[in-house]
């Protein structure tokens, strides 16, 4: 069971007059098997909450868990290892190796992390439903903006981590392609039994959403899943 809990998270950016309070006493939980979605308007506060939820930043003050274990009760090594094996991400900038093909991306991700990844067969369907199957010779700068998008989505998959964290991972995308990653993220939380939380700007997610947030000035509020956006 990976269940993940934010709790009383402060977040101050800088000293004096360029002191910054970027989040306010955030709470937050997302359990297996959910879709979450934090919506807010740009400079909210979005990205510097999944920063700190994954461990890439350690909160001013609160504490963050994932399986009821807080990131500081946690030595580095550990803290690198949980992240490797439980949470993928989707981050804003796609972190595609340019001199590596789509392929080698995948097979570098086998290097790091030889266990646990998905199984030929199930790369195979994650590829062909984000229909970027065609595009393992190529290298990242023969990519669409949204192709390489997906590309960075199917590798946060790969390694099966029971916690994705995705930042706005469908601004590159059309409509059309849109609905095929809301799909895919409702499919992992639901029938692969994952917690997804997704921060973004993009209402048409709202409709996979199990759980809704409102980030508003580094205030997280629950927002009923109504479409009120
Ligand atoms: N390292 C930093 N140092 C100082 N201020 C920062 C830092 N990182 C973020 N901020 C500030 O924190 C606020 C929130 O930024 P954040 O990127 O979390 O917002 P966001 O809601 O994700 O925005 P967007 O949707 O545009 O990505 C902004 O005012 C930003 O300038």
């Amino acid at each position: 069971m990976n269940s993940f809990s934010v709790k009383n998270v402060n977040q101050i950016f800088g000293t004096g007059t360029a002191k910054v309070h970027v989040l306010h006493d955030v709470n937050f939980e997302a359990d297996p098997g959910s879709l979450s979605l934090i919506m807010g308007p740009s400079g909210s506060g979005k990205s510097t909450f999944l920063t700190i939820a994954g461990g890439l930043l350690t909160p001013t003050s609160g504490t963050v868990k994932v399986n009821g274990i807080s990131y500081n009760e946690r030595s580095k090594k550990e803290r690198d290892a949980l992240r490797l094996d439980s949470i993928g991400f989707v981050l804003q900038e796609y972190h595609l190796l340019p001199y590596l093909t789509i392929a080698d991306q995948f097979k570098l991700v086998d290097k790091v992390k030889p266990n646990g990844n998905l199984s030929p067969d199930e790369l195979d369907d994650v590829l062909e439903t984000l229909g970027i199957k065609s595009l393992l010779n190529k290298y990242p700068a023969e990519l669409s903006g949204g192709q390489q998008q997906r590309v960075a989505i199917a590798r946060a998959l790969y390694p099966n981590p029971a916690i994705i964290l995705a930042d706005e991972p469908t601004a590159a995308l059309d409509s059309s392609r849109v609905s095929v990653v809301a799909a895919l993220l409702k499919n992992l939380a639901v029938k692969h039994n994952k917690a997804v939380v997704v921060v973004t700007h993009d209402a048409r997610l709202i409709e996979s959403a199990d759980h809704l947030y409102e980030m508003s000035d580094g205030y997280l509020s629950v927002k009923e899943p109504v479409n009120n956006y």
